[in-house]
């Protein structure tokens, strides 16, 4: 599969301004992946194995599991065969599932530093937990019931909006290398002090942040909208996602997962290397 970043030239690939070009493009993917999940309402039995319990023969994991796992770990599955995995910028939420892909292998440059780092589990939980019912609500769609008709369609957005918080998140790895190169020395004697909280500090950039937020807050008023009405259309000017929700999303979900990512990969960064 394809990667979102340009692999073929390893400076580029740790180039900060680079990594945060694709940072920018994945808001895009996210914003619009969420318009389409808030089409439907919460549904919240999707994520209940117990309400609705689906049956699955794969060995790797219980035997029911929710309508929303049971796709995402059928959809990584397939996905592995042909090499999504392999990328260094994808990270399973069910690696147990993964198998063997059926394309040659592709050699892809060493970037990043030897690690297991993997938040897909919190990503998963603070997604169903805090964004989706933030995300629904402005609609009443968290309260007006439950569509047992779209029980699918919004399991398969679940899908592609998972993967790409994921991939969002996960990208923090990118940034902690390209920081650890600029200022090694720096974050050497942070990691062997175990200071994560001074790491944080290290990689927080607040005036960043406070942008990712502003852009974001434009771009889900931009998208959010039929750019044609009043124009050429006069139905429709209603607002597709509820945009405070969705800089929420980013203030308390994926930038700090993001530093968490970061600060993870950086406690990892010195194993088997001279530093140790
Ligand atoms: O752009 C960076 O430097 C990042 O580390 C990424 C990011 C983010 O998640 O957007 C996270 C931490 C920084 O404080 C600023 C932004």
């Amino acid at each position: 599969m394809d990667t979102a970043i340009d692999l073929s030239d390893a400076s580029k690939a740790l180039d900060l301004d680079n990594i945060r070009f694709q940072l920018i493009r994945l808001e895009d993917t996210i914003i619009f992946h969420l318009i389409e999940r808030v089409q439907f309402p919460l549904n919240a039995s999707i994520y209940d194995p117990i309400a609705l319990p689906v049956p699955t023969s794969n060995l790797a994991l219980p035997p029911n599991i929710s309508l929303a796992d049971y796709l995402l770990s059928e959809t990584e599955r397939l996905h592995s065969t042909v090499r999504r995995y392999d990328a260094p910028d994808e990270y399973p939420f069910f690696p147990q599932v993964l198998q063997r892909p059926m394309l040659q292998p592709i050699k892809y440059p060493k970037l990043l530093h030897d690690n297991d780092v993997n938040v897909n589990d919190i990503i998963k939980e603070k997604y169903i937990k805090e964004v989706l019912p933030e995300a629904c609500r402005k609609f009443g769609r968290e309260d007006r019931g439950e569509t047992k008709e779209n029980y699918g369609s919004a399991a398969t957005s679940d899908v592609a909006c998972l993967q790409a918080l994921s991939r969002r998140i996960h990208f923090g790895k990118f940034v902690a290398e390209s920081k650890f190169r600029a200022e090694t020395e720096r974050f050497v004697k942070l990691i062997k002090a175990e200071d994560r909280a001074g790491i944080d500090a290290a990689i927080t950039n607040a005036k960043v942040e406070q942008l990712v937020l502003e852009r974001l807050r434009l771009k889900a008023r931009t998208y959010g909208k039929d750019p044609s009405v009043g124009s050429t259309n006069t139905a429709g000017g209603e607002e597709k996602l509820d945009v405070e929700a969705v800089v929420k999303m980013y203030a308390q979900v994926v930038i700090p997962l993001t530093k968490v990512v970061e600060v993870e990969y950086l406690m990892q960064r010195l194993k088997g290397t001279q530093w140790e």
